[in-house]
């Protein structure tokens, strides 16, 4: 009892001298002069580092300059949220905006540590309450507090920091949703919604070396930053797809763009005023994209208006037409030689790995100055079904490897052209009653039909071809018999 006298005594002794202390202490600071107390402020400063060897970085939630919310910020909660939340006690459980995943993060003032190389760091949580006038409302500012020994000042700052921030940009691009950015309907800017589609190039029907060789050709190209560094390109490819409609060539695009894992943005160039807004535009793209240009054929023909695809033969363009439209004046005056500009200039301005993939119905249509390879690094042919790419749709559509028809349908397929699109049509169950061997049936019809009108093709093309020939004859005659009187 005595003894816990003793010692509430003493600390109401200690109190009373930390309370004559703070008083004697801001007399000193009012009244001395205060290029003294600048003086005392630096001294008191070393003595406290010489006991104090710690360092302390913030990383703030907004930039303190314009109040915009902080990428590094963002960037070190991801990062925490995925190496660290595990360790600290309390955790706040949030989806990211954008992000279709429920993120953990440490909650305030929580404080957890971190390893590198064999140093120990130590990130704390917090959060600022602060008010900028007595006219506007309180507000709160996160921060994230990284504390370590001054004696791995360079090694933190210079390294660990830097891999922090790229950690956890990559694991923001994971938990993103990716987005699929268009300008049509005349919009001058890019307006965006969720890409969710399904294509793989699993579903894909087509040869499976030749999709291959893509898959590998865009796993390579994604890897490549450093390469493309070291022979000093600009990090980015260009696909030319073509083919005749239906073949595929937009579900590959989905396919690329869920592989890579990139946005897409399908640039409609019928929309975009001139040089000028095409460059904006394209200069607001973001890394890892897909940047898209469908119908390249049709798009460059630029009367404002975007044409509709003319039945083949009565295309009659040829490559000079469709350069002259690279300087003629027209509703939309992007030019031919404005989008070949920005492939090869403005490309190398833009950070970050790109993909420019072209679409077009009649590769052989088009400018050389557009498919050149350099500009478009790779042409790929989609073209009509294989007996490969048959089975691959059955597989998707009807869960089948293999039945009696198929052999059928190979024989079929050999001697006719259909497109995938058709196939699939033909395999996608039209009622729940309708079963598989219903489905194969149904495209062994189709493909019966599509034989028949092309053996009525070729034998109307004879006949005129015929025809040609009986006119020419008895052209040669008559003036055979001119000649000869
Ligand atoms: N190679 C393919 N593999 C799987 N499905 C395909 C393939 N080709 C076409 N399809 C199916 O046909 C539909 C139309 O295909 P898609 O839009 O990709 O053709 P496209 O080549 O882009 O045609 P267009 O030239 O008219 O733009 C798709 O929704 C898909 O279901
Ligand atoms: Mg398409």
């Amino acid at each position: 009892m005595i003894r816990a006298m003793g010692l509430l005594q003493s600390w109401g002794g200690f109190g009373t001298s930390i309370a004559s202390f703070i008083f004697l202490w801001d007399m000193i600071r009012r009244y001395c002069p205060p290029e003294l107390i600048r003086a005392f402020d630096k001294w008191a400063q070393r003595i406290r580092s010489f006991f104090y060897p710690y360092i302390q970085i913030s990383i703030s939630e907004f930039m303190s300059n314009n109040l915009k919310p902080h990428d590094a910020y963002a960037a070190v909660e991801a990062y925490l949220s995925v190496h660290l939340a595990k360790d600290a006690k309390r955790l706040r459980a949030e989806t990211v905006t954008g992000g279709s995943k429920l993120v953990l993060s440490m909650d305030e003032h929580e404080r957890v540590t971190d390893e590198f190389c064999g140093v120990k760091v130590q990130w704390i949580s917090g959060k600022l309450v602060q008010r900028e006038s007595k006219y506007l409302p309180e507000l709160e500012r996160k921060y994230y507090k990284l504390v370590f020994h001054k004696k791995y000042r360079d090694m933190v700052t210079d390294i660990y920091l830097e891999q922090v921030i790229k950690a956890g940009k990559e694991i923001q691009m994971r938990n993103r949703k990716r987005k699929l950015y268009t300008n049509g309907h005349n919009k001058t800017t890019w307006s965006h919604i969720v890409f969710e589609h399904p294509a793989t190039f699993g579903s894909l029907a087509m040869e499976v070396e030749k999709k291959q060789e893509i898959v590998d050709d865009l796993l390579m190209f994604r890897e490549s930053k450093d390469f493309y560094a070291r022979i000093g390109k600009a990090w980015k490819r260009g696909y030319l797809l073509y083919g005749p409609p239906g073949t595929g060539k937009s579900t590959m695009i989905a396919a690329m763009a869920n592989l890579l894992d990139y946005d897409v943005y399908d640039l409609e160039l019928t929309s975009v005023r001139d040089n000028t807004e095409l460059r904006r535009l394209l200069a607001e793209t973001t890394s890892k994209s897909i940047i898209v240009i469908e119908d390249i054929d049709c798009s460059l023909d630029l009367t404002g208006q975007r044409k509709k695809k003319p039945p083949e033969e009565k295309i009659e363009k040829t490559k000079k037409e469709v350069s002259r439209k690279d300087t003629e004046e027209s509703g939309s005056r992007v030019t031919l030689s404005g989008l070949l500009n920005f492939i090869d200039g403005l490309w190398s301005a833009c950070s970050g790995e790109r993909i420019i993939v072209f679409t077009t119905n009649y590769v052989d249509k088009l400018d050389p100055a557009l498919t050149r390879r350099g500009r478009m690094d790779k042409h790929i042919e989609l073209s009509y079904c294989s007996f490969d790419g048959f089975k691959v749709l059955a597989k998707n559509y009807l869960r089948l490897d293999t039945h009696p028809i198929f052999e059928s349908i190979e024989i079929l397929m050999r001697e006719t052209k259909i497109i995938p699109a058709d196939v699939a049509e033909n395999l996608m169950p039209s009622s729940l009653k309708e079963d598989a061997e219903k489905c194969l049936l149904k495209l062994v019809e189709a493909l019966k039909q599509a034989k028949q009108l092309m053996i009525k093709k070729e034998e109307e093309s004879s006949l005129s071809e015929a025809k040609i020939k009986q006119a020419a004859d008895a052209l040669q005659d008559k003036e055979d018999s001119i000649d000869k009187m």
